[in-house]
């Protein structure tokens, strides 16, 4: 028997309600995508696309627990996240969604809490989940996960303020790991840290798919990370997914002018490398990845 896939969006639609003076908004119009264990998928699009909203909806954050909490409502389709629908899901289903999977939102480095250590953000979701849960054996996971975004144990006592940008963000995605997730949503992991950081970063990613059954969406404009990490990428434009697959087939092949704008401005305006024999892929990919 083949294993439940970690996640199917199937003809989702979602709309955030109108609030005051502003009108509602459907930030997504029947996106279809799968991700199946061991799998990682790339969101790409541009600014507005709605590549936040589907993260956070998948990642069991989205949707609020109350009709009258601010928030998107699915209203079409639906999306089942390790088997769990979100559209019929119950605090219970939202429970197990958030304990498996992992949750890094946009701007995560600015999203730690300022009174707390390093140690403590880091654990935070395992107090969250369990008061009683041994504060020692919670400071050694924390220790271990520093370790793996590769932080130093000295940043473990030290607070927020007193991190670069960078190093908050790695420590934002030893939180999101802190609990051993299937899958992880991440939102825009590399933004805001530099290129040595970005490849352990990327380094992480890969270590964590070998493992086996582990998951991911990525949202992310950095076309290298993409490349390097994902195994499909789905292109949205305007709530709605026009592009679909292996990054390099979707570019390669768009379906949709949005896509096809995409492509050619990804793509290197000289026609001289091309020309040379062997070195014009090796060129071509730099050229994309040192434009995205
Ligand atoms: N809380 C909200 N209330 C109303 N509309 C919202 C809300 N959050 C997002 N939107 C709208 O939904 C659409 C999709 O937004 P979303 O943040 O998902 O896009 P995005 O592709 O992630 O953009 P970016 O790359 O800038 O983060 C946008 O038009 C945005 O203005």
């Amino acid at each position: 028997m083949s294993p439940v896939p970690a996640i199917v969006v199937s003809d989702l639609s979602v709309e955030y309600p109108a609030r005051g003076a502003s009108a509602a908004h459907v930030a997504l119009r029947g996106v279809s995508l799968r991700v199946e264990p061991g799998e990682i998928l790339g969101l790409l699009g541009e600014t507005g696309s709605g590549k936040s909203t589907l993260a956070r909806v998948l990642s069991g954050r989205g949707i609020p627990k109350r009709a009258t909490d601010p928030g998107p409502r699915i209203t079409g389709g639906d999306a089942t996240v390790l088997g769990h629908s979100l559209r019929r899901a119950r605090k219970r289903d939202i429970s197990e969604i958030t304990f498996h999977v992992g949750f890094l939102e946009q701007e995560a480095a600015n999203t730690l809490e300022p009174t707390l250590t390093i140690a403590e953000n880091v654990s935070l979701p395992i107090f969250e989940r369990d008061h009683g849960y041994s504060r020692r054996a919670a400071g050694e996971r924390a220790a271990t996960m520093l370790d793996t975004v590769h932080l130093p144990l000295s940043v473990l006592t030290k607070y927020p303020y007193e991190l670069s940008s960078g190093q908050r963000q790695r420590v934002a995605l030893a939180r999101a790991l802190v609990l051993g997730p299937s899958v992880l949503v991440a939102d825009e992991p590399t933004a805001g840290i530099d290129a040595t950081v970005r490849d352990a970063v990327i380094d992480l990613l890969g270590q964590l798919r070998e493992h086996r059954g582990f998951s991911a969406i990525i949202v992310s404009h950095d076309l290298a990370v993409l490349r390097r990490v994902t195994t499909n990428a789905a292109v949205l434009h305007e709530g709605r997914v026009v592009g679909y697959g292996p990054i390099d087939d979707v570019l390669a092949a768009p379906e949709h002018p949005f896509v096809s704008g995409l492509a050619t401005a990804l793509k290197p305006p000289q026609k001289r490398k091309e020309s040379r024999p062997q070195s014009a892929t090796g060129d071509r990919t730099r050229t994309m990845e040192g434009q995205a």
